[in-house]
Parts: C-alpha cells; sequence; structure tokens
C-alpha cells in the first residue's frame, strides 16, 4: 500500500487537503465550464460571496424534506412507517439514529428567525407546514480518510453519493487493478470527464477529480463493467449522511425541497379557485396544490355536515406542461397520490396560451385572459440553483435564452390572472437575469402588476443593483445557498397580484 501523505500535501484540485496529522479539510468549489458563466454570476454577487456559493453548491443540502401525502396518511403514522422503514433498511444504528431525529419546521424557523429577526405573526402557513413537513438534518461534512485502492465514478453517481445514494455499476467508470469483492476502497468522482469506463489507473490523485468517502466493494473489480445494474459499492463513510429514500413509501410521502413548498403556500389556493400551473412537471408543485385543495374539501364537507349544507364548492386545478411524455408523469404521480380527481393534466405550449393556436373552442374558454385566480409560474430556467453540483455546464447562451424565453411565459402569465389574483413566480436558479431582473421587467411592462409580501419570509431578500428597489428586494425570496441558516438548493420566489380597475 502507498504512503498517501506525500501526495495529500501537494494536491491542488481535490475537494479536501491535509491540515494536520490524518486530519482533511474539505475545500472543493463548484466549478464552471464556461467561466463566462462564472464572470457573468461575479458581475452580480461580488467575488467573494460567489466563492461562498460555489462552495456550498458542492455540498449537500441542510435537510431531507419530506411532504406527508395527507391524501393517504398523516404526519404521525409517517414518522412510524419511517422509523420502521430505517429500523429495517439500514445497517448502522448510528445512521438509525440520525435518520431518526426528525426536525419540524419550527425548529428550521428558529434557525433562521434568529438571525432575521422576522417578527410577521401569520401562523396560519407555519401551522401548516409544519403540520405536513417532515425534515431529517443531514450530517456533513465529514472528513474520512482516503485509501487505497481507489474507484472513480461519474458525475451523476457522484452528485447521488452526495445525497444518500451508495454506488450501481453504471456509474463506476475506472478503478485500480486490483480489486476483490469485499475490499474497502475510496471512491472519487471525476471533474473533466478524461476516465473512461473500464479504464485501469493507477493513483486517483493524479487525476482531477474528488474524493467523496470510503465503500466495500459488493463485486470484484472485472464485475463492475459486466453487469449494469445492481450495487457495486456499498458507502460506509461519506463526506455528507443523509437518508437514502427514492421509491421509499412512495404513496405516503413526497421528496421536496423547502423552497418548492414553500412557493406553493405563497400561491394560497383556496376551495372554489381556477387555478394554472404552467409548467408543472414532474408534478411535485401540482400534487401539493392539489393535497391543499383536498383538505380544505374535508374541512368544508365535515362544516357542511355540521350545518346540513351540502353545496360543493368547484376547484379547477389544470397542470400544463409542453413534453407530452412528462404530462404523463405528473398524471402518473397523481394517481399514485390519489389526487388525480382534482386535477386536469394538459400538454401545451404555455407561451403561447391566450395568444396564438387556440384551436380547441375549449381552450379558447378555459385560457381565457383575466380567469384565474391563481397563477403559479415554475417554467424553465438555467437550474444554477440545484446541489449538490460539482461541475456547472452551462453557457452564457443558455442563460440568455432562459431568462428570455422566461419573460414570454411571464407575458401570459400576468394576462391569464383575474384582477385581484395572486401570480407566483419562481425559479430553481441563482441567476439574476432570471429572477430580480425578470421581476423588473414584469413591473416595468405592467403597471397593473405589484409584488405583495410573502409570509413567513424565510430567506434572503433579493439581490440589490438588479433592477429593484430596496424595499422590492424585501418583497422577494432569493434562497441562496450560501445562507448556511437554511442551507436550502438555489431558488427564487416572487409573488404579485393584478390591482383591481
Ligand atoms: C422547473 S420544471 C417545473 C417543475 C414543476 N413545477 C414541479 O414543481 O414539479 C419546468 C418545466 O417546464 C416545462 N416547459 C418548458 N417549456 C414549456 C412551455 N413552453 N410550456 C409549458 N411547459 C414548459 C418543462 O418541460 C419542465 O417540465
Amino acid at each position: 500500500m502507498k504512503d498517501l501523505n506525500h501526495v495529500l500535501n501537494e494536491m491542488k484540485i481535490m475537494n479536501f487537503k491535509k491540515i494536520g496529522d490524518d486530519e482533511y479539510t474539505n475545500e472543493c468549489l463548484m466549478e464552471f465550464k464556461d467561466i463566462e458563466v462564472l464572470n457573468h454570476l461575479i458581475k452580480y454577487y461580488g467575488k467573494e460571496h460567489m466563492e461562498r456559493i460555489q462552495k456550498s453548491m458542492t455540498q449537500t443540502f441542510l435537510y431531507t424534506t419530506i411532504r406527508v401525502n395527507t391524501m393517504n396518511t398523516n404526519k404521525d403514522k409517517l414518522l412510524i412507517d419511517l422509523s420502521n422503514h430505517f429500523k429495517t433498511n439500514e445497517k448502522s444504528i448510528e445512521n438509525q439514529e440520525i435518520f431518526t431525529n426528525f426536525k419540524s419546521f419550527n425548529d428550521i424557523l428558529n434557525n433562521i428567525e434568529n438571525n432575521n429577526n422576522d417578527n410577521d405573526n401569520n401562523d396560519e402557513i407555519k401551522n401548516q407546514i409544519s403540520k405536513d413537513t417532515i425534515f431529517i438534518k443531514t450530517i456533513g461534512p465529514l472528513i474520512p480518510k482516503p485509501i487505497y485502492p481507489q474507484i472513480i465514478v461519474d458525475l451523476i453517481c457522484g452528485e447521488a453519493v452526495l445525497r444518500g445514494s451508495n454506488i450501481f455499476s453504471i456509474g463506476v467508470l475506472g478503478s485500480n487493478k486490483y480489486i476483490k469483492k469485499g475490499n474497502m476502497v475510496s471512491v472519487f468522482v471525476t471533474i473533466d470527464s478524461r476516465v473512461s469506463k473500464g479504464e485501469i489507473f493507477e493513483d486517483c490523485f493524479k487525476e482531477k477529480c474528488a474524493f467523496i468517502g470510503n465503500g466495500i466493494s459488493l463485486l470484484d473489480r472485472d464485475d463492475y463493467h459486466q453487469t449494469r445494474v445492481g450495487v457495486a459499492i456499498e458507502m460506509t463513510e461519506r463526506l455528507y449522511v443523509c437518508p437514502p429514500l427514492n421509491s421509499v413509501l412512495e404513496d405516503k410521502m413526497f421528496l421536496q425541497h423547502l423552497p418548492s413548498i414553500y412557493t406553493v403556500y405563497q400561491l394560497e389556493p383556496k376551495l372554489g379557485d381556477k387555478i394554472i400551473d404552467m409548467c408543472a412537471a414532474p408534478g411535485g408543485k401540482t400534487t401539493l396544490i392539489a393535497s391543499l385543495i383536498q383538505q380544505f374539501e374535508i374541512n368544508n364537507n365535515q362544516n357542511n355536515q355540521k350545518y346540513q349544507n351540502n353545496n360543493e364548492i368547484k376547484t379547477e386545478i389544470f397542470a400544463l406542461d409542453k413534453n407530452k411524455g412528462k404530462v404523463k408523469k405528473i398524471i402518473d404521480l397523481c394517481k399514485r397520490l390519489s389526487l388525480d380527481k382534482y386535477v386536469t393534466c394538459l400538454a401545451k405550449d404555455s407561451s403561447k396560451l391566450t395568444k396564438e393556436n387556440q384551436q380547441d373552442p375549449l381552450d379558447k374558454i378555459r385560457f381565457q385572459s383575466n380567469s384565474f385566480d391563481k397563477v403559479l409560474l415554475d417554467g424553465p430556467c438555467s437550474g444554477l440553483g440545484s446541489r449538490p453540483r460539482l461541475i456547472e455546464s452551462s453557457s452564457l447562451v443558455d442563460l440568455t435564452n432562459s431568462s428570455e424565453f422566461q419573460k414570454k411565459l411571464i407575458d401570459q402569465a400576468v394576462s391569464l390572472l383575474k384582477p385581484g389574483g395572486i401570480l407566483v413566480y419562481s425559479t430553481c436558479s441563482i441567476n439574476p437575469e432570471e429572477n430580480e431582473l425578470n421581476v423588473s421587467y414584469l413591473l416595468n411592462n405592467y403597471p397593473e402588476m405589484k409584488l405583495i409580501p410573502q409570509i413567513p419570509h424565510i430567506s434572503q431578500p433579493g439581490l440589490p443593483n438588479c433592477g429593484l428597489t430596496e424595499q422590492q428586494c424585501k418583497l422577494v425570496s432569493r434562497f441562496d445557498p450560501s445562507d448556511s441558516n437554511i442551507g436550502t438548493i438555489g431558488f427564487f420566489i416572487a409573488k404579485f397580484t393584478k390591482i383591481k380597475n
């Protein structure tokens, strides 16, 4: 076995460096394939702030957030189901303890409010989010010590490992020559994609890659590339410990980041509303809207029984997406969560809803201007807020295309909204041109629209010098990935109303 110390001292590009005898620190910054994109962001954020963001982007979000599907269970029952799941499926007792240390929304708010000193007193949304959401805190970064032998995985696999996954054969690129089933191995993720499938290499420290933990090989080396299914490495020492929950209790819960949940609550869906989710796939926000409507309906029915008045209030939810295949996924999700009776899913281009192409006479009626009480525009974006991410591959042209297309969708969203209704605009991007500058575009072009407050305000204000006044900045929500109190993905939300004449 080689002595690692000499290489660790010399490392420049790894995500950790030696800081003492047997001690390492995590120093990874997200890299940009197109340096122009980084310079573009530095223009708005400044170099220091951007560096903090780059660092946080390589780290796993602070909480795994679980939305309770109230149609099929409730929070108390789901907490028991989750505890049982972890006891049965998680071998490490330590991890079982970490994963069942469930947090509440109030725990998260305490963390934020101490710092934001936000004194708004609206408890309705707080209570609702608390009642239907479970948080599990990520532990890390931990600093396991790298060893030999080593394997290199691709970026998609590496980012999944940072989110709690094990390593499937399909993600393994190269490895040292001799690895036997049962060996402990160190896992690295390639940064520059130079390593090809099946490659044998001598030393990860000579490659451009980042260390993401250690695990036990469940296969001999040769078998990594013979099979394309199944787990190849079970991770035992991770940089970040968070629960692997994909495909778990799928009818009872939905994994959704806090800013996405918060976006839907800001839309304030109510019984009797005509609601449109303009860009809905895969349906995360649509199904939360439907689930809130379902809860209102149950409460309303109980009250109606009390007063022997059985008036049904008709609520309409339209979930649109341009992509037919994705619409099928929204339909499947609605069925799985038993919410299908609430939602009409349609394959449509939302940038043309009230303008051209209304060949269907029904669409002419459905998508009339000024006809929706609630409009959600969570449109296509550059995704520059997704984390954990080691490399950002968008180009400057991608960013411009994104913000220009969002303007077309904004034009339609404003047109569809009823006077007095609510429009919520959101992106999972940190690019001000898709966020603050698009809000400024909307306000400048539609004087009938005004920004309204988001309560409780749980994130950072908008960036200054991006087209919004100081007051307007306070009205938008900017989930900054470098804000370690909340530790979410990068996200942006603006909430508007249309002034009645
Ligand atoms: C950020 S995702 C939406 C996520 C979704 N709101 C959720 O919470 O699950 C953006 C979606 O916009 C869709 N999209 C892109 N262009 C569109 C258009 N012109 N009309 C409607 N949908 C569009 C994409 O197919 C993609 O599914």
